[in-house]
């Protein structure tokens, strides 16, 4: 195709003037030719869809179908074209009976309106699309197939989407021409497209450097700051206040967005910076689906500069003009960081970006990719992308804890391209000298910390296993456009709701006991304290920073389970009743609450234990610790027993009222009520034994005749 022809199609079509590189020229003079396969390995922004998007125009009567991950990436994509008047379409299972029915009918007919058809990797998989594949094939109506974001096909890659490995099957025997496009592809996900998409040996390849000279990048450490959340402000502030905006139209203004592992922590965020001024918005996977539209839309339109997102947002934004981009926490990979990272500064302006790192945030990735990591089992893939997020972290800690070279050096390493000219676009670049200064005094900081258990960001994280773990899962999901959620982890409002039950169960045996009197929360934290079943129970937040008690008698309450299981299973003569188990089940707790200091160690040991006990019960085998388990002669009053015996309790009380009111009858020494009152703030004794107490207080107290 000559290059005149395609110069007019970019104005035509597109309303440019010149291609946005020369790499993108040349690119698309080579899809045009419609002879080579042709891979795309471009930064993000670079300008790669209209690599495909004006062949597909170029190719008259023809049809362009393109598999792309996501619903909302193939709505943008869409809007987008509609907006300059080309026919773009998706088949999905989003779309109406008839929508779909009218799209099969135009595809089929002789000359189709459709000119680029967006199709996700499960649709293509349908019997629905492999026959009207087979049908366009057959008219000879298919210009390209192009696969977005190929790295999705990857196990290697950071965003691996099984159907994708589907897609392959449709290229055998089909001499159609494949584009495959991605950002974030290193030697092993390049290999793993050209064999995955079976793209012919005679390809094309068109490679740039990932290095993005408009961006800098730095880190800062929220626990050296005096003030952490006026600092974020602060850099808001100075990378928003851009010169010559005044004119602009709002939504080409100057913006920004800040990344967060947990959608608590966006909430959190987005109200301190409200107090602070800054006017932001909050996004992620737990919000309405009309909430979270409206929110997108008033960020894309300029109302509000700065959103607060978790990673379920920025697939497929296209806003030129994002002037920074923060990771509050920590980035998971290089691979996605640099995909984050790279929604700043589209329009080539200089931007900024930024991670404000916090350890525990790493910390809890660790934990969750240790997870993840023990749950594969014997499950190759599995196994191989918890290894490849791993490695990733371990680059991302580097980085962050451990600087000693240029900060796109993370991108170039990972891409495996020589190191880019950086010159001043890093702060390790810029001033070496203060980023080592600042990591060392980070690192000791960090020390300190472990020991004494305090810090800014432990503060802020306490969510990292329950709510925000799963509020990260369904994020995650989100974003790879999955429906499925599971239920699995979802300690963290069961902790709450678990301690607030207990807290309110008390306090209202508590206030009838006092006669409606108000009763202070430290007399109830100590009640609860002293009749846990678990023992330091007063110190369990103190010493754990984060950990509740109810945390505790809920892994008690596991322990208790699976101990017992294993000695009914396991156990021929059967000594041990429920209850010395369950003293077993306390004694091993608390030798794993003494042994931590975080609650994700404390955790996760309780979690491995359980583990070690399930996996003697299918052995056959008594655990260890209960062969070595010595039952205890006497108890305590538990919580539980406690929530039993208030009923007795009252009635208990009503009995020694009209004992009382007996033996006040018949002596004038002191009465059983002082002497029991007097016992009873003591010792604490059980029914039983204060019922004992009153019979012996009241033969004792008797008086001679
Ligand atoms: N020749 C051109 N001249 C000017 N702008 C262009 C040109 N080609 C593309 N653009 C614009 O560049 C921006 C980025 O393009 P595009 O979304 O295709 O990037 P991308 O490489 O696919 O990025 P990502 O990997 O993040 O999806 C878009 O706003 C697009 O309209």
């Amino acid at each position: 195709m000559e290059e005149s022809k395609i110069y007019e199609g970019l104005k035509k079509y597109f309303r440019f003037d010149k291609f946005k590189s020369e790499l993108q020229k040349q690119a698309v003079v080579e899809v045009c030719q419609r002879k080579h396969d042709v891979l795309i390995s471009m930064p993000t922004g670079s300008g790669k869809s209209l690599c495909y998007q004006l062949p597909a125009m170029l190719h008259e009567k023809m049809i362009t179908i393109v598999f792309s991950p996501l619903l909302a990436l193939i709505k943008d994509q869409i809007d987008h074209l509609l907006a300059l008047k080309i026919r773009a379409a998706s088949l999905n299972s989003k779309i109406t009976v008839s929508q779909r029915e009218a799209l099969i009918a135009d595809l089929k007919s002789t000359s189709p309106n459709t000119k680029i058809l967006y199709v996700t990797p499960e649709q293509a998989a349908t019997q629905t699309f492999k026959a009207l594949y087979t049908n366009l094939y057959n008219f000879d109506k298919i210009a390209f197939l192009v696969v977005d974001e190929a790295h999705c096909v990857s196990e290697w890659g950071h965003d691996f989407r099984p159907h994708y490995l589907r897609l392959g099957e449709l290229r055998i025997g089909v001499k159609v021409p494949c584009i495959a496009l991605t950002a974030t592809a290193n030697v092993e996900v390049t290999n793993d497209i050209i064999s995955s998409l079976k793209l012919a040996e005679d390809r094309k390849l068109f490679k740039t450097s990932c290095f993005r000279s408009n961006l800098y990048y730095d880190v800062f450490y929220p626990n050296l700051l005096e003030d952490p959340f006026r600092h974020l402000r602060d850099f808001i502030n100075e990378c928003l206040n851009v010169k010559n905006e005044t004119d602009l139209l709002k939504k080409n203004k100057s913006c920004g967005i800040i990344y967060c592992r947990t959608r608590e922590q966006t909430e959190m965020l987005m109200e301190r910076l409200n107090k602070l001024g800054v006017k932001a918005l909050c996004y992620h996977a737990g919000l309405k689906n009309h909430e979270r539209q409206d929110f997108q839309e008033k960020w894309q339109n300029g109302d509000v500069q700065v959103i607060v997102a978790t990673i379920s947002f920025g697939m497929g934004v296209d806003k030129a003009s994002v002037r920074f981009v923060v990771h509050w926490g920590s980035p998971k990979d290089p691979a996605s960081f640099y995909q984050e990272t790279g929604r700043a500064g589209r329009d080539g302006k200089p931007s900024k970006c930024r991670v404000y790192y916090s350890r525990s945030d790493s910390k809890a990735i660790e934990f969750h990719v240790t997870q993840d990591l023990g749950k594969a089992g014997s499950k190759e893939g599995k196994k191989k992308r918890a290894e490849v997020a791993m490695k990733g972290l371990k680059l991302i800690i580097e980085y962050c804890e451990n600087p000693s070279e240029c900060r796109h050096k993370l991108f170039s390493n990972y891409f495996g391209e020589p190191p880019p000219k950086c010159k001043k676009n890093c702060d390790f670049c810029e001033n070496k000298k203060k980023v080592n200064e600042a990591a060392e005094l980070f690192l000791t900081k960090s020390i300190q910390y472990n020991s004494k258990a305090t810090s800014y960001s432990d503060m802020d994280y306490q969510d990292m296993y329950g709510g925000g773990r799963r509020g990260a899962k369904m994020d995650e999901n989100e974003y790879k456009n999955q429906d499925s959620d599971d239920d699995e982890d979802n300690g963290f409002e069961r902790e709450q709701a678990a301690r607030k039950a207990s807290n309110e169960f008390i306090r209202k045996q508590f206030e009838l006991r006092k006669n409606q009197k108000e009763v202070s929360h430290k007399t109830i934290d100590s009640l609860i304290a002293q009749h846990a079943r678990v023992r330091a129970a007063a110190s369990s937040s103190s010493k754990v920073k984060g950990l509740l008690l109810a945390t505790r008698e809920q892994y008690v309450t596991k322990l208790t389970e699976v101990l017992h299981e294993n000695y009914t299973k396991c156990q021929e003569e059967q000594t041990f009743d429920r209850q010395d188990i369950e003293d077993c089940a306390v004694d091993i707790e608390y030798e794993i609450f003494s042994a931590n200091t975080t609650h994700i160690m404390y955790k996760s040991s309780v979690a491995r234990m359980i583990s070690n006990v399930k996996k003697f019960t299918a052995d056959g085998i008594v655990h260890e610790k209960l062969l070595l388990f010595e039952p205890k002669p006497s108890r305590n009053e538990s919580l539980s027993d406690l929530f039993r015996n208030i009923t007795k309790e009252q009635q208990l009380k009503k009995l020694e009222s009209k004992k009382q009111e007996e033996i006040e009858n018949e002596t004038s020494f002191r009465t059983a009520r002082d002497v029991y009152d007097e016992q009873k703030g003591r010792t604490g004794l059980s029914i039983d034994q204060k019922s004992n107490a009153v019979e012996e207080i009241k033969v004792k107290t008797e008086p001679e005749v």
